[in-house]
This record gives C-alpha cells, structure tokens and sequence, in this order.
C-alpha cells in the first residue's frame, strides 16, 4: 500500500492527539502500517526544541524566533521521520504540522503566510500532507475541555488570549477554504469514538 501523509489541525482542545491515536488505531484494524507522530516534536532533535518552544515564560521568545524554531524542529521531524516512513510505504498520522506555523506564526502572529511558507521551503523543501484535517469543534466547548485537561497550568501557547485563538481559528478555516482539494473539514463534536469513523471516511479512497 503506497504511503500517505495525514495530518491534522485545529485550534487547541479540538480533540487533535485524542483522534490521532484513535485514527490510527482505525487505520491499523484495516491493515494499514501506520506511524503516530506529532509537531512540534517527532523525532529526538525535534523534541528537544519543543521543550524550548512548550516551556518556559509567556515572552521568552519573539515571534519570528518562535517560528525559526518550529520550521528548525519540523525540518528533523521530516527528514528523520516522515519521509524515511513515507519511503517504506507507511501512513503517517500527525498531530499538527506546517499549517499550525501559518495559523498561529503566520496569522494570529501577525508574520504573514509568505514568511511561514518561506521557512518551510528552507527547512522542508515545501513538503506538504496530502490529506490535512481540521476539526472543528464550537469555542466554548473546545475552552471547557481543554480547561479539563489543562487544570490551570496551560503551556505558552494556551496561555494567550481568546482574541489570538479566534484569530488561529480563522485561519485554519481560511487555509482550508483556499485549499479544499487537501483539507477536509471535520465535526469534533459528540463522544470521540464517534469522530473517529467521521475522519476515516474523509481518507477512504485509499483504503
Ligand atoms: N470527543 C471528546 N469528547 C469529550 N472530551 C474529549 C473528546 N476528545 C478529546 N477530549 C478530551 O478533551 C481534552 C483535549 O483533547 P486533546 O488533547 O485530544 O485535544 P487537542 O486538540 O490535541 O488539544 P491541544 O492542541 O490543546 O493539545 C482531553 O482531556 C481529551 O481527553
Ligand atoms: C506545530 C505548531 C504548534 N504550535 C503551537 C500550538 C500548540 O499550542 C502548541 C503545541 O501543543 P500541543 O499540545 O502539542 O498541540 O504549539 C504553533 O504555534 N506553531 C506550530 O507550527
């Protein structure tokens, strides 16, 4: 079976890590070899840099350094994991990729897409999921659960302000609109084991 790369998107809460290992799980019952990774992280180098970029103070690094250092981190992750399980035929699920640089970097940032797809040319030579899968869930109900998990202690991320998470939103939304033969847009909502058949179907031509 010819490998595929898939990966998923959205703001934070969604249910994006609770999917991936539900999804692949999925995938494997239909007999599908499948590689469970996620950004930024996903190979050792890769995950040393997102311990820079999850921990520390809210300003510890600017916005451009910030998106420096995914594009840096997401360079590893390609080269050391994507590409050789690509290469053995493998499906690879992500939990977020290039698209959370443009959302978060590029939009809520302020940085632009261009800069964003720039870093990416340098760092991955543009390499792009052929199937990317934004869930979508109503903000109020992807706060509580995140709140849930988070119990008051988010990372530097989740720490900001409604206002920039409604800017991410927006464009996720807005790259999908743009780019309907990549993305599919997914309803978050309801149990999780009744999202998982939702986000299969949204691969099955390829089974
Ligand atoms: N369908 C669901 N119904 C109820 N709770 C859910 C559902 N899916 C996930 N959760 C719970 O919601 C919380 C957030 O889910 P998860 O960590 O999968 O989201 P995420 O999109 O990966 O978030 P982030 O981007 O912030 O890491 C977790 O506590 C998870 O157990
Ligand atoms: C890949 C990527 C991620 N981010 C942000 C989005 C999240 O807040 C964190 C990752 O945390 P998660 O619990 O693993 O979802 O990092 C980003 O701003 N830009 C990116 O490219």
């Amino acid at each position: 079976m010819t490998g595929r790369f898939i990966s998923l998107e959205g703001g934070e809460g969604v249910g994006k890590s609770t999917q991936a290992r539900l999804f692949a799980a999925a995938l494997r019952e239909r007999g599908v070899e499948v590689v469970e990774t996620r950004e930024p992280g996903g190979s050792p180098g890769a995950e040393a840099i997102r311990a820079l970029l999850l921990q520390g103070e809210a300003e510890r690094w600017t916005a451009r350094t910030e998106a420096l250092l995914f594009a840096a981190a997401r360079a590893d992750h390609v080269a050391r994991t994507i590409r050789p399980a690509l290469a053995a035929d493998k499906w690879v699920v992500c939990d977020r990729f290039l698209d959370s640089s443009l959302a978060y970097q590029g939009g809520a940032d302020g940085l632009g897409e261009d800069l964003i797809r720039a870093l990416h040319a340098i760092g991955s030579e543009g390499f792009l999921p052929d199937r990317t899968l934004l869930l979508a869930l109503p903000e109020a109900v992807a706060m509580e659960r995140e709140a849930i998990r988070d119990a008051g202690r988010p990372d530097r991320f989740g720490a900001r302000d409604p206002e920039y998470h409604r800017k991410v939103t927006a464009t996720f939304r807005r790259l999908a609109d743009a780019e309907p033969a990549r993305w599919r847009i997914i309803d978050a909502s309801g149990e999780a084991d009744m999202v998982t058949p939702r986000l299969v179907e949204s691969v099955s031509e390829w089974l």
